[in-house]
């Protein structure tokens, strides 16, 4: 593979703005690719997956080349030369040796947090919650996620999308045990085809596909989803319910909120209205209302860095503190909206038990048997997809 120009200077524009204009990754990585229409599919591949590539193993590289500060020609010089990718004889480049590269690659290997590409706080307190099981699942965070999709069952079967999506030259397979995911056989862009405009699928991660049907919902039921962001679980839920009764998807963010509206329009979701928290009494008015609530709060995301490797960078020991008390907060707050008897999921996408298990036992004591804890489920990143916690619990 030849290194071009242009595409090179677009990756490190791209990681200027990760790093040091604190940007999230996809956003940068869509803006940047946006400015040159000129760019053929393999170029826009060469930009988005060397980005991500380089932020993923972002301490490694810098570990090895001892590159300072913005220095980002450098790390893409240890990119290339771990890659087999031959340097062009650039400024940029100058200094740089590859056989120097590789030979401190191979010593960084011996000290986990290097080889791994993480922060020491994170890794140890991986190491701490997680315990022996701590190396395997970093090491599958630092995989390449698949690219997954959600039939949208409201409009099409599985077989149907697949046939249909094969005549818009997107080969995927089926995975068997997830009743409505595809997953691609390639990654590419799908946004821009006919049948995403159709409102036929999602895109969304096997192990977010549990979380809806894990909720053991009926169509005709009443469904708050409390934290619903711009609706990936909500209209799955719609989907399960095939349209019938009702979904409240509530959310801090109106801007959220009014993406999910816009989703909804093209997935064919009707039984949805959107309700905007501004304060507790949003809560309040909606006491005992609901036969099954849906809390996927905020969380670390600390099982999904294979999609977005730069939030390890990002996240600090201070914002997973915070991010504990809310989880606590809204676990007490929100679960009034439940009827007696009725269902709720807790769920994240954390791998840490003190945002998953740790959390729901401390809630559970604190209702003094108001609530039942009826199960439990992880997916694991060395399973295959992300990271997620799931607990189902009872209205007593
Ligand atoms: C993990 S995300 C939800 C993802 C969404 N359910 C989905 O499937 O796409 C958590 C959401 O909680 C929202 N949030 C933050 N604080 C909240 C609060 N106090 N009450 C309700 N939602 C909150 C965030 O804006 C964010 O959209």
């Amino acid at each position: 593979m030849r290194l071009h120009r242009s595409t090179s200077e677009a990756v490190i524009q791209a990681l200027d703005a990760i790093f040091g204009g604190k940007r999230y990754a996809d956003k940068v990585i869509e803006k940047v690719l946006k400015q040159n229409p000129k760019w053929g599919a393999r170029d826009r591949r060469f930009i988005a997956e060397t980005t991500y590539d380089i932020v993923r193993w972002y301490l490694l590289l810098k570990r090895i080349t001892e590159a300072k500060g913005d220095d980002y020609w450098k790390l893409l010089a240890a990119w290339c030369a771990l890659h087999g990718v031959d340097l062009p004889a650039w400024d940029e480049f100058k200094g740089v040796s590859v056989s120097k590269v590789k030979s401190e690659e191979m010593k960084a290997r011996s000290i986990r947090k290097v080889r791994e590409s993480i922060p020491d706080w994170l890794d140890e307190l991986g190491e701490q919650e997680l315990g022996k099981l701590w190396e395997k699942e970093l090491q599958s965070l630092n995989e390449e996620a698949d690219v997954v999709l959600r039939v949208n069952t409201l409009k099409i079967s599985k077989r149907d999308l697949q046939e249909r999506l094969d005549e818009e030259g997107v080969a995927t397979y089926d995975l068997k045990e997830y009743p409505d995911a595809l997953v691609l056989e390639e990654r590419q862009n799908v946004f821009g085809k006919p049948s995403f405009k159709d409102g036929l699928f999602e895109v969304q991660d096997a192990a977010s596909q549990l979380i809806a049907p894990f909720m053991k919902i009926e169509p005709g039921m009443r469904v708050i989803d409390a934290c619903a962001g711009a609706g990936g679980k909500t209209l799955h839920l719609a989907a399960l319910m095939k349209n019938k009764g009702r979904i409240v998807a509530m959310d801090v963010e109106q801007w959220k909120l009014d993406e999910l509206q816009k989703r909804a329009r093209r997935a064919g979701v009707s039984n949805m209205e959107t309700r905007f928290i501004e304060s507790s009494k949003t809560i309040k008015r909606l006491q005992n209302s609901a036969d099954r609530l849906l809390l996927d709060v905020p969380c670390s995301g600390l099982g999904v860095l294979k999609r977005n490797p730069d939030a390890k960078w990002k996240l600090s020991p201070d914002f997973i503190e915070k991010v504990r008390t809310l989880q606590q907060h809204i676990l007490n707050d929100y679960c009034e909206m439940l009827k007696p008897g009725g269902l709720m999921v807790y769920s994240t996408c954390s791998i840490l038990a003190s945002e998953n298990e740790k959390q729901v036992q401390q809630f559970l004591k604190q209702q003094e048997g108001k609530f039942e804890l009826q199960a439990e489920k992880r997916s694991w990143p060395s399973e295959g997809f992300d990271g997620f916690y799931m607990a189902l619990i009872k209205r007593t």
